[in-house]
């Protein structure tokens, strides 16, 4: 092998009951119910024996010792044929990952469902439930279509053209049908399912067996039970939620009690996209791990959702593996990229104690091919909805299989990611005299990373919770993106010590940055948001865009072609001020054929929103803060606090502030 993932690994054995029905999983992994805990399955083989793809010369199998199919054969894919995908979850992963699906496979009806009205209603209408840069425009054109253009002009006058009027000239742009849409109705849309994509939460345990650890697979089980119950014979099931390892066997053994005897593939597709770069994530994948079971359905099922994929992704990425390394890859992925946090982490401890520069360390490290650049950024540790759950759930199996050593080692990733937060806000509070009573701590970003807008476990709550400790007379939190609504969700755990969520309580979210700091004894960097910065960000490194000679004018994706053409060309559009929402990347050109979006209701509160113009747009997250005007309204002698090590020091210094920064010793404490 080259490095690339073509050609059909082995999977095992070829037999078709090649499924270990003794190799059971870990005693509780999994929140097993009596009926199906520890019960071992045989896969039915029923289908499995039949409609091998018949090729002349190729031998008939036997019903036991059949020869599986390759996953990678587009033919074998066509035994399989997808018309219709149900995405049963509508949140930062299947709503995106539905999109891009759909926006590559114009053919392919995919229906995106959730029982949230609320999120259903947003990704119907004109602001999406999530922000993603490059969301809104795959969205547009999957959902609601486009027209057909047949751009006027010649060459000649091409040369007289913008660059982006000139790039259509001569091209066709084929009309598009809307094939994306979101639905509450979870029972219709199952039942008339190909394949069922299950993208629904998979958080730790709050309470019982396994409290803290154990992955509540409640939402992911009745996902999987409304399946069962609905779906038609045969239907494909995708696991794209990150899950245990053997969940597979679980769904088969939830198959097996609704719908005896009935066939129902499962595939483990593990998704590894980051937030804020969901959309290009998505569209140029590292790699698509696709896991099956070694059985004649599991290889067909497989190859008909490489097909899907290899509508845009080249087939060297596609990696078919073995079901429970599927599953099993992406608690390791996580783990492994925490645990590279929680190293560089443990570094800037060192550093502040010693008068090393954890940046100056990170950058020679990265410079080491073996070790590489990423996720060497020192900070407040790794927040988000996944890192932590991943690493609990992988401590819990560890422990499941009897194996406290190795869950020892990962529970010390998150010990130090705990230590991160609590050295910080210790630090702030020393720095302050050891008390916050009567001054007032801004905390500028609580997204747990920046372009997002997720609160979910932030570093900055941790933080907060440390700084209410001390009583200080307010705390301010600005987000360019964060929701007061869904900070305040966040914060409504720390509620019942400190009212945090009253009108009159210490926490107010402010959505003026210049308001947030102003009469500030602290300003607190919690997220690296690039609006943040006192530096110009650093250039994004080129990569892989459409050129005119690529672009052929009947591709389904040609507005992304075009897209990838305007990112060539120099801003054109004067910056906009802050808050204000940005206008779409697409050209005019572009927008003009998009099918009309659907109206908001006449009380939408988006659009009475200062801030919105009410159509779909993305909200503006680049214009960056003047902290020569910060220094005018915070209170001397100017502390600042940076927990993400984005701002300059010199240039901080020479504007009045006091900088203290995360990973270097402190400039003023012994
Ligand atoms: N957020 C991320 O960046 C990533 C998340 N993942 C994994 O993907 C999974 C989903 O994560 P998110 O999208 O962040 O979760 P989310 O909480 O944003 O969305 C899940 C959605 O599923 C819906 N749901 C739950 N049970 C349902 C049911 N039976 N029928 C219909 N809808 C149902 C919920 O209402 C919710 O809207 C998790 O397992 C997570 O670990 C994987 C990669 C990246
Ligand atoms: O399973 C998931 O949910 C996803 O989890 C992470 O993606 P995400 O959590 O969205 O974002 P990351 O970019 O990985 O950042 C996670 C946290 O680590 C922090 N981080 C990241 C990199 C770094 O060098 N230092 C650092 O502190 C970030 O600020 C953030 O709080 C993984 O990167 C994805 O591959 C995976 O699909």
């Amino acid at each position: 092998m080259d490095g690339t993932f073509e050609g059909t690994p082995s999977l095992g054995t070829s037999d078709d009951s090649a499924i270990d029905s003794n190799s059971a999983g870990p005693d509780t992994p999994l929140d097993k119910s009596p009926d199906v805990c520890g019960q071992t399955y045989s896969i039915p083989d029923i289908m499995d024996a039949v409609a091998l793809p018949q090729r002349a010369g190729t031998p008939q199998p036997s019903r036991m010792n059949a020869i599986l199919p390759d996953i990678m054969d587009p033919e074998t894919a066509a035994n399989m044929p997808i018309r219709n995908i149900c995405c049963i979850g509508a949140g930062y992963v299947g709503g995106p990952t539905a999109a891009v699906i759909a926006l590559h496979n114009p053919h392919v009806r995919v229906t995106v469902v959730d029982r949230d009205q609320n999120r259903i209603d947003a990704w119907k209408g004109r602001h999406l439930p999530i922000h993603e840069p490059g969301l809104v425009d795959v969205v547009r054109l999957a959902r609601d279509g486009s027209s057909e253009r047949r751009a006027s002009g010649d060459q000649g006058q091409a040369a007289s053209m913008d660059g982006a009027s000139a790039a259509l000239v001569g091209i066709v742009q084929p009309a598009r049908t809307p094939n994306l849409f979101f639905s509450t109705a979870c029972v219709e849309t199952i039942a008339q399912a190909d394949i069922c994509l299950i993208s629904v939460n998979t958080p730790t345990k709050v309470r019982g067996v396994g409290k803290g650890r154990a992955t509540d697979m409640a939402a992911f089980e009745g996902a999987c039970r409304d399946v069962a119950t609905y779906a038609k014979a045969g239907t494909i099931l995708v696991e794209k939620s990150t899950v245990p390892c053997k969940t597979g066997q679980l769904i088969k053994d939830i198959m097996e009690a609704h719908r005896p005897g009935v066939v129902f593939p499962v595939l483990s597709n593990p998704e590894f996209l980051s937030e804020g770069t969901a959309v290009r994530d998505l569209m140029q994948p590292d790699r698509v791990v696709i896991g099956c079971e070694s059985t004649i359905s599991g290889h067909r099922a497989a190859a008909a959702l490489v097909n899907l994929y290899a509508a845009w992704v080249p087939r060297s990425r596609i990696a078919p593996i073995n079901i429970w390394s599927s599953e099993l890859s992406k608690l390791a992925a996580n783990a492994m990229l925490a645990q590279r946090i929680s190293s560089i982490n443990s570094i800037s401890a060192i550093c502040e104690r010693t008068g090393a520069d954890v940046s100056e360390i990170a950058r020679s490290l990265g410079m080491d091919p073996r070790i590489g650049p990423q996720f060497l950024k020192a900070g407040l540790g790794f927040g988000g909805s996944c890192f932590r759950k991943d690493i609990a759930s992988l401590t819990y199996l560890s422990e499941s299989l009897g194996l406290p050593e190795v869950a020892a080692y990962w529970q010390q990733v998150l010990e130090m990611n705990n230590f991160q937060r609590d050295r910080f806000a210790r630090h702030v509070i020393a720095t302050l005299n050891n008390s916050l009573r009567g001054k007032k701590i801004t905390i500028l970003g609580y997204a747990f990373k920046k372009n997002t807008g997720d609160a979910r476990e932030s570093p900055a709550l941790d933080v907060i919770r440390l700084l209410l400790e001390e009583g200080p007379r307010s705390i301010s939190i600005y987000d360019p993106l964060c929701s007061e609504a869904d900070i305040k969700r966040e914060l409504a755990v720390l509620e019942a010590d400190y009212s945090v969520c009253k009108p009159d309580g210490p926490v107010e979210v402010v959505s003026d940055p210049y308001l947030a700091c102003a009469d500030s004894n602290a300003v607190l960097v919690l997220t690296d948001w690039d609006m943040f910065k006192n530096t110009k960000p650093a250039a994004a490194p080129s990569k892989p865009i459409a050129t005119l000679e690529s672009y052929d004018g009947t591709t389904p994706n040609d507005i992304l072609h075009i897209t990838s053409l305007m990112e060539q060309l120099p801003p054109n559009q004067p910056p906009t001020p802050p808050g204000s929402p940005k206008p779409s990347s697409l050209p005019t050109e572009l927008t003009s054929r998009l099918i009309a979006e659907p109206a908001c209701p006449a009380d939408c509160a988006e659009c009475q929103s200062a801030h919105s113009s009410g159509t779909l747009v993305e909200k503006d997250i680049d214009t960056p803060l003047v902290w020569s005007d910060i220094s005018k309204v915070v209170r001397e002698p100017r502390w600042v606090f940076d927990g993400r090590g984005i701002l300059d020091d010199r240039a901080m210094v020479s504007m009045g502030f006091r900088l203290e920064t995360l990973g270097r010793a402190s400039m003023y404490r012994n």
